[in-house]
C-alpha cells in the first residue's frame, strides 16, 4: 500500500524498521539525535533506538554527558533515521520524558555485563587522559561489581522518550520527486497527515 495514504505512523514505522533489519549491514536502529545547548546551538550524534511503542521513541544514555545535559536542559529533541539500503528517511521531533526507573533498569539489565560496567566507568563526554585510565576504571568496577547478575544501574544512566509532535516519512523518488508525509497528533488520540512537497 502507498505509504502516503497511511493513517497511523507507528505501524508504518515498525514496517520500515523491519525492512531495514533485512537490508542494513548493521544497526538498522541507529538514529541521529539532535539537541540544543543552552545557547541554542544544535548538536547531533548517533544513538540506538531501544524502545518503541505508541508513546514514543526511546534511547538510553548518560544523563551527565553532553547530550544528557542538553536533553535535560530543553526537554525537547529530534531524531533522524536514514536507511540507505531502502532510500528512506524518518524524522521525529517533540518533547521528551524520562523513562521510568523500572523501564530503565529492565533495559540496563538486558545489556552485556561489560557494557553495564562500562556505564559506570565512562564519564561520558568529559575529558579522558588516556585509554589506560578508562581500562583501569572498568577494572575498578569489575572488582566492585564482580557478579554479572548484580550490577546496579548507575543513577545517571537512563532513557529518554521522544513524544512525537511530528513524525515524517520520506521515500526517495525519481529525479528528486520524493514522497513525504508528516503525521501530527490530531488532539483526539489519532493522527492528522499531510503530504509535503519534496
Ligand atoms: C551507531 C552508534 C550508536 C550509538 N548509540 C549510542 C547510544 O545508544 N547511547 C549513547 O549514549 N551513545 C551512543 N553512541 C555514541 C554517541 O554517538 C556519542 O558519541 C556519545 O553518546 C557522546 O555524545 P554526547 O557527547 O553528545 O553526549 C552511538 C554511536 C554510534 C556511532
Ligand atoms: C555509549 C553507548 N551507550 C549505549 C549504546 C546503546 O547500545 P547498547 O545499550 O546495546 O550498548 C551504545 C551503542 N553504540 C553506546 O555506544
Amino acid at each position: 500500500m502507498d505509504f502516503t495514504k497511511r493513517t497511523e505512523p507507528y505501524a508504518l514505522f515498525s514496517e520500515w524498521l523491519e525492512d531495514a533489519k533485512e537490508s542494513e549491514p548493521n544497526d538498522p536502529n541507529a538514529v541521529a539525535v539532535a539537541t540544543v545547548d543552552a545557547d541554542g546551538l544544535p548538536n547531533v550524534r548517533m544513538v540506538l533506538l531501544k524502545g518503541l511503542d505508541e508513546r514514543g521513541f526511546v534511547f538510553y544514555t548518560n544523563f551527565e554527558g553532553t547530550k544528557g545535559k542538553e536533553v535535560l536542559g530543553a526537554m525537547k529533541a529530534a531524531m533522524c533515521f536514514h536507511w540507505k539500503s531502502r532510500r528512506r528517511q524518518v524524522r521525529v521531533r517533540g518533547p521528551v520524558e524520562i523513562v521510568s526507573d523500572e523501564e530503565a533498569t529492565a533495559y540496563f539489565n538486558s545489556r552485556h555485563p561489560q557494557s553495564r560496567r562500562g556505564a559506570w566507568a565512562s564519564d561520558q563526554s568529559r575529558p579522558l587522559a588516556d585509554r589506560e585510565t578508562l581500562i583501569e576504571r572498568v577494572q575498578h568496577f569489575q572488582e566492585k561489581y564482580p557478579d554479572d547478575d548484580n550490577i546496579p544501574r548507575p543513577p545517571h544512566w537512563s532513557g529518554f522518550r521522544i513524544l512525537p509532535s511530528e513524525i515524517e516519512f520520506w521515500q526517495d523518488g525519481d529525479h528528486r520527486l520524493h514522497d513525504r508525509v508528516v503525521f501530527t497528533p490530531d488532539g483526539q488520540g489519532g493522527w492528522a497527515t499531510q503530504r509535503l512537497y519534496p
